[in-house]
């Protein structure tokens, strides 16, 4: 600006401030035609190439997330939240600024070499093929150096994911955190993390600068090569001293260019490893998909359920295995408690049916058809109710979170099923009602008031199985009635598998199976089990030395 400014002050100077736009010369025109032009282009490519990182990010983070919502639930229980968030943020955040740096930089030099290369063959192509000979070694050198630099590009990327991780879990924990005052533990957990980080992304730096130092005096000795050439040809009368003059500064082009370049080789290091790390997910296919199969025509629809000679170890322990050779028929309508003592495949029967895993042997079928064959989002939609111990509620009103079970239902259904789950009283007590905010995952409500919500969404869409896995057990006895009351409403005209510890809530149930090992050791109504004075006799009578549990 201040140029442009000296420019127009001069010419005012010069012509004696006569009269300023008839006296301009069309070279005048031309320069403000240039400057105006050169800040027109300079917005538009700032803008496009904006626009263009953008949009790369945004299709980046787009697919990644709908890939990372397909994946298999194995995936999920091998990776930590924190790494796949990194991967959404920091990596693709990484490869658009390399990606926009390496467009923008490395288009300009590229464009310049080219251009500069021309002008030297033209005016020596003997003195051009020596000071070019730099290139290609420099290209060898920088792939060699690049993919080792990549290496360590992508084991630092991966420990800033375990940082991420580490600080994730202990903020999304704070509570447990505070409560077992481990403040400085975690802290320090974090500090040891991020200084491996810190060390990785230090030995990146050490060898990014190594090559810039390398590039710079490879391409520093070529301007002395072509300073000693030319003066040679200037005194041997072979170029005169105006096409040394003009080698000399295309060269000196080229060399910054090349600089330019090996700067930016750094960044595109960055990005390539941040780039390869989001394919990875995006390309990552999951071993069964979403949609696609069966759908049962509701006439048709009962409700039985059958596991035929059902073997299954989870993905990530193949060596435990959870059930063998498990048999198990629930006609429809009716009302089955599992119960066991921890950790006996209970709650893995439930994840077996919502096919969050596939069985390793046998079948799993609902009215007569193997579940693998029917539509997975048609069975979780519209045919399995899941009540956990643990009900997530997302952080947005009560009347989203009861709506999260069926999108496109009206108020009045959110509010029939609220009132079904015994939830509608205390909602209306609400100042705010439905419309009432409950924090991040149901903070700002009791156990028993986000397991009624919980209980509320799953029964809006009115589905023909529900699951209980330990639905009432994190509940003290007040709310348990309260929400057990609920769930027998809830039980009628369904199959039902209720999962419980407390042998109090599944003496209603038809049929009550004792699970030991993976296996059906007992099976019969209340009053059945415990005149065998078996498993079910020592389960309930353990239960009574303990009156909490009971
Ligand atoms: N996602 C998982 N990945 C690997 N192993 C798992 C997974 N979930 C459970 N397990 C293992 O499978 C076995 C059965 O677990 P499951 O949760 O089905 O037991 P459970 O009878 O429901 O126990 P509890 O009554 O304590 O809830 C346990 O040994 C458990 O450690």
């Amino acid at each position: 600006m201040g140029g442009v400014i000296n420019v127009l002050a001069r010419y005012a100077r010069e012509t004696n401030s006569k009269p300023f736009i008839s006296e301009m010369s069309i070279p005048t025109f031309k320069l403000i035609g240039m400057y105006i032009g050169q800040s027109v282009f300079t917005f538009f490519y700032i803008f496009m190439l904006s626009n263009l990182g953008e949009k790369v990010a945004y299709h980046m983070k787009a697919d990644l997330f709908k890939s990372v919502l397909q994946q298999d639930i194995a995936f999920f229980d091998a990776q930590r939240t924190g790494e796949i968030i990194n991967r959404l943020t920091s990596d693709v955040q990484d490869f658009k600024s390399s990606f926009k740096q390496t467009i923008s930089g490395g288009l300009r030099a590229i464009t310049q070499i080219v251009g500069c290369s021309v002008s030297l063959v033209m005016i020596s192509p003997n003195m051009t093929l020596v000071t070019l000979l730099c290139i290609p070694s420099v290209i060898g050198i920088g792939t060699l150096f690049g993919s080792l630099l990549r290496v360590i590009s992508r084991k630092a990327q991966a420990q800033v994911e375990k940082t991420t991780a580490v600080a994730d879990e202990a903020v999304s924990n704070i509570r447990t955190v505070r409560s077992f005052a481990m403040e400085e533990q975690e802290a320090a957990l974090y500090i040891k993390e991020a200084e491996e980080a810190m060390v990785l992304n230090e030995a990146l730096g050490f060898g990014i600068g190594l090559f810039q130092a390398g590039t710079n005096l490879f391409i520093n000795g070529t301007v002395l090569m072509t300073l000693y050439l030319g003066g040679y040809m200037l005194s041997t009368n072979r170029l005169s001293a105006g096409d040394v003059m003009s080698f000399l500064m295309a060269a000196q082009t080229i060399q910054r260019s090349l600089a330019q370049i090996s700067l930016l080789f750094g960044g595109v290091i960055k990005g390539l490893a941040a780039g390869a790390r989001v394919f990875e997910y995006i390309n990552m296919k999951p071993s069964m998909s979403l949609t696609g199969g069966k759908i049962i025509p509701d006439n048709l629809l009962k409700g039985d359920i059958e596991f035929k000679n059902v073997t299954f170890a989870y993905p990530t322990r193949r060596r435990q295995v959870i059930l063998k050779n498990f048999n198990l028929s629930i006609p429809s309508g009716k009302t089955i408690a599992i119960v066991g003592s921890s950790g006996n495949g209970k709650s893995t029967i439930v994840a077996l049916l919502e096919r969050f895993y596939d069985v390793n042997g046998g079948s799993i079928c609902i009215d007569g058809h193997d579940i693998k064959t029917l539509d997975p989002t048609w069975l979780r939609q519209n045919i399995l109710g899941l009540i956990s111990q643990e009900p997530i509620l997302f952080g947005t009103t009560i009347l989203e979170n009861i709506r999260y079970g069926r999108p496109e239902a009206t108020d009045e259904e959110v509010k029939y099923a609220a009132q079904q789950a015994n939830a509608h009283e205390f909602i209306s007590n609400f100042p705010k009602g439905y419309q009432t905010l409950v924090g991040e995952r149901g903070a700002t409500l009791s156990g028993g008031q986000k397991q009624r919500v919980a209980i509320a969404r799953a029964l809006l869409k009115n589905p023909r199985i529900l699951l209980l896995d330990e639905a009432t057990s994190a509940l003290d006895g007040e709310s348990e009635k309260i929400v057990q009351s609920a769930l027998d409403e809830a039980r009628k005209g369904r199959t039902v598998i209720v999962i419980a510890h407390r042998l109090s809530t599944v003496r209603n149930a038809d049929i009550i199976l004792v699970l030991n090992h993976g296996k059906i050791v007992e099976m019969g109504s209340h009053e059945q089990l415990l005149k065998l004075k078996g498993y079910y006799w020592a389960l309930t009578y353990q239960q009574h030395q303990q009156p909490d549990a009971a």
